[in-house]
């Protein structure tokens, strides 16, 4: 044995997101409390909780649109080992699916879905004057679209899509890198029946083509069993964090929302109601 080899541990891959003790402000409040949270490569993981919990801001934060106070010590947030990233290289690794991505390429009027693929490659929603677009980008972007499902709306304004369709073309544009895991928030909001059992099926194939995934939802029947683990945040904190079939009890989410709730088991999926 190498005696110069790093120790066994220290050869793991670095974790997917760590958060060390991260505290978030949004205005003057503080609305992630010192949170705690490693979650590994290939490790899939669904985050819910009530309104205003800190859902998204969990999603901003590991997306660098919103920044963790700097406290000294370990770097609040790390990203695949790193706590630097510039954003292009970062949405390469990590796609993102999230509302106001939605709602910003919903009011765009001259951009056709192959193009709102195309200017995901450089982390804009244009495609920078003098970028240089080639066919072979221009064909990633039609095999992504293709793959989501939209290869047919390639030629269509995004802002004429439905919202399932747009959807399509925003999970193609968080595909087209390539990335090691998709952060989703909330991806099925006003998705119909259909779609949305569509979409549940592209995670689980997402899944199993070794991309992680790190889903905010607040549908437990969208918690594909590929995912084999829950967070619950409730005010900035970590309230339970676990297996789904350890998490997701009825004595749990009636304590999260604090209404009475039952949790039912329909196959490997769960479901919520009223107690
Ligand atoms: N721009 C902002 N300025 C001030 N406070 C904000 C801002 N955006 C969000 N907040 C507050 O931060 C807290 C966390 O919001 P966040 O959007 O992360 O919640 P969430 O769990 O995603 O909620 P939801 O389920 O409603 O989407 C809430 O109290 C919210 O009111």
């Amino acid at each position: 044995m190498d005696p110069a080899a790093p120790p066994l541990a220290d050869r793991r891959p670095p974790p997917l997101i760590e958060l060390e003790r991260a505290r978030v402000m949004r205005g003057s409040e503080v609305v992630l409390h010192d949170v705690s949270l490693r979650i590994d490569q290939g490790q899939h993981v669904a985050i819910l909780g009530p309104n205003g919990c800190g859902k998204s801001t969990f999603v901003k934060l590991i997306n660098r649109e919103l920044y963790a106070l700097a406290r000294g010590g370990p770097p609040p947030v790390t990203v695949l080992g790193q706590s630097r990233w510039d954003v292009f290289s970062l949405r390469a690794q990590l796609g993102l699916v999230a509302p106001d991505l939605h709602r910003d390429f919903s009011t765009v009027t001259d951009l056709s879905a192959e193009d709102a693929v195309v200017c995901g490659f450089f982390a804009s929603l244009r495609t920078p004057l003098h970028a240089p677009v080639t066919e072979a980008l221009r064909a990633r972007a039609r095999a992504a679209l293709e793959e989501s499902a939209a290869g047919h709306l390639a030629a269509r304004p995004v802002a004429s899509l439905s919202t399932g369709e747009l959807r399509r073309v925003l999970i193609a544009r968080a595909l087209a890198h390539h990335p090691q895991a998709l952060l989703l928030d909330e991806p099925t909001t006003g998705l119909d029946i259909v779609a949305r059992r569509q979409f549940v099926e592209t995670l689980r194939t997402l899944a199993r083509h070794g991309i992680t995934l790190v889903l905010v939802t607040h549908h437990l029947d969208e918690i594909v069993p590929e995912i084999g683990r829950v967070v619950l945040l409730r005010e900035g904190r970590v309230f339970a964090d676990g297996p789904p079939e350890e998490v997701l009890t009825s004595a749990k989410l009636s304590a999260l929302y604090g209404q009475p709730l039952r949790v039912d088991r329909d196959g490997a999926y769960f479901r919520l109601g009223w107690a």
